[in-house]
């Protein structure tokens, strides 16, 4: 079969020999290359290859990239070279014949799981805690006060680092998270063998270790040429997936490979039937454990994130969050369990407001109100962590008896439940077809305005056809007073943390930020 090849340039002598190398048909059009060597590679390989037409058209264009690092898009001319964009991943291996059609085959797939990542030892903390508040997608800075954004990142990270350790130290020592995820990703990969589709799974940790950096270089050496990018958070946030994704832009951007292999990102994936069976699976095996089962309330407890998110920047993650909780007890009542329920956010950190109700407070009010038995449900997360082995089992677990409820039970994280493991082999077999390489040109930035559709379109050329975008979300200044308000109270934080910082006394910012 006649395929489209589009070679998009960098290492590129190698690429295109590469591509001229083995396999049969497909034709090239359209070359984008960054250097000058690229066309000359092509001309010389075509010579070899006795492909004279071929060999002309590259050379024609040879002087076009002269004098220029940046990409220049070329059309190689329709008779001879054919192609039309985005079918051919670099690397994939192909054979150029004398009527410029050339074949790609090899299909070597990834799955990229994403996640946050945890300090695997107490001497971990602090640099992992750095590593969290310099991303500008959890503290999120003012332009103008950027710069500030390392040294905000040492003196929270510090601050707080005593108190998360006493957190990890409670689980054991560090976080179980790595673990957990590696055992998903070795399940996944099994998984997808059985299924049929041959697929090698990576890890890319945003804070730890293992880095998305080492991730993205693994998924070069094994010449992955089809990838399938999936975030471990069911429901999409800006401070966790879309944070996970603009790095991976990055990385993309500067690198030839990875800015022209097929890839796709599943943003989220919290409405998947396999999911959320897998979540009702483990709520009504928890429930059976209560003394008198149809009375536990489910208290569906989630990661918050500043209220700022949801209602200023437009993170889908509240709206995500609130329509799983209603197709789990949709789920739930169709297996006959009417339980009464609720939603709250937990592991509020700094000074702002978060989402609301706090887990808190709510498990107090339900105290208060006469409950008796309460059923917690860890639901933005798929790992055990610091937030369900310390926070939920044991803080909020606390707190419930001395809030008067007496029957405490807790659901455990998804883990590698083979439900949950098969729904996410799935998903990666559904996202296949998908999958394509981006169509912008290396100099254009592949998240244009930082809005979370834009990227997903960049990721993903055929994102139209998946389930609707996420909304908007918008970067740096917007008109309403109240973000005026929030810019200048986090300039006065930033004032007032450093001034502390400063007078080595323990103020105000410094309790907010270690408890
Ligand atoms: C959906 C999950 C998560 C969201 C949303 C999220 C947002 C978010 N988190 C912080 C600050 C911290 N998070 C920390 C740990 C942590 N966070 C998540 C998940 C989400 N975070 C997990 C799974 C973990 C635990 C990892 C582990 O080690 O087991 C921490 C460190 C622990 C602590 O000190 O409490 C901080 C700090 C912010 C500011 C934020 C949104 C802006
Ligand atoms: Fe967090």
């Amino acid at each position: 079969m006649d395929r489209a090849v589009h070679v998009l340039g960098g290492s590129p002598a190698q690429r295109v020999i590469t591509h001229l190398q083995a396999g049969s048909t497909a034709s090239v059009k359209t070359v984008v290359c960054k250097q000058n060597d690229f066309c000359r590679a092509l001309t010389r390989k075509a010579r070899i290859r006795g492909c004279r037409a071929a060999a002309r058209a590259t050379e024609d264009f040879r002087p076009k990239l002269a004098d220029t690092r940046r990409a220049s898009r070329i059309q190689l001319g329709s008779t001879r070279l054919k192609a039309s964009a985005q079918e051919a991943p670099v690397g994939s291996q192909g054979i150029l014949s004398d009527d410029g059609t050339c074949q790609v085959d090899d299909e070597r797939v990834g799955v990229l799981l994403l996640n946050l990542g945890g300090p695997e030892t107490l001497d971990d903390v602090q640099p992992f805690l750095y590593n969290l508040f310099a991303d500008p997608d959890i503290i999120r800075l003012p332009s103008y006060i950027a710069f500030l954004q390392q040294p905000i990142a040492r003196l929270i990270s510090t601050l707080r680092a005593p108190k998360s350790a006493e957190g990890y130290k409670a689980i054991g020592g560090g976080s179980p998270l790595r673990r957990v995820t590696e055992e998903q990703a070795t399940a996944l990969q099994e998984c997808l063998a059985e299924l049929g589709q041959p697929a090698e799974v990576f890890i890319g940790m945003r804070y730890w270790n293992p880095f998305t950096e080492e991730a993205v270089q693994q998924i070069k050496q094994s010449r992955i040429n089809k990838l399938v990018v999936l975030p471990l958070y069911p429901q999409f946030s800006i401070s966790t997936s879309g944070s996970s994704l603009r790095l991976l832009e990055q990385l993309f951007k500067v690198d030839d490979y990875l800015l022209t292999m097929k890839h796709t990102v599943i943003p989220s994936w919290y409405q998947r039937p396999g999911y959320v069976q897998a979540m009702a699976d483990m709520i009504e095996d928890e429930r059976t454990k209560f003394p008198n089962p149809a009375d536990a309330v489910i208290f569906f407890s989630a990661h918050g994130v500043p209220v700022s998110y949801v209602e200023e920047a437009g993170d889908p993650y509240r709206q995500e969050m609130e329509e799983c909780v209603d197709l789990i007890m949709d789920e739930l009542k169709l297996r006959g369990m009417d339980n009464r329920h609720t939603l709250a956010y937990q592991s509020r950190v700094g000074p702002v407001e978060w989402l609301k109700p706090y887990t808190d407070t709510t498990i107090e009010l339900l105290g208060q109100t006469g409950v008796k038995s309460l059923l917690a449900v860890p639901i933005s997360f798929v790992s055990e962590h610091i937030e369900t082995l310390e926070e939920i089992d044991m803080e909020y677990r606390e707190l419930a008896e001395e809030s008067g409820i007496t029957n405490w039970g807790r659901v455990p994280a998804l883990g590698v439940n083979p439900v949950f493991i098969r729904d996410m082999a799935d998903a990666v077999l559904e996202s296949l077809p998908f999958v394509g390489s981006m169509s912008l040109p290396s100099e254009t930035s592949l998240v244009p305005s930082g809005s979370v559709e834009d990227l997903l379109a960049a990721y993903d050329r055929e994102r139209l056809e998946l389930p609707p975008p996420v909304p908007v979300w918008e970067w740096g200044w917007t008109k309403s007073a109240e973000t005026l308000n929030g810019r200048i109270a986090m300039v006065a934080l930033s004032a007032l943390l450093l001034l502390e910082a400063f007078s080595g006394e323990e103020g105000t910012i410094f309790r907010l930020f270690s408890n």
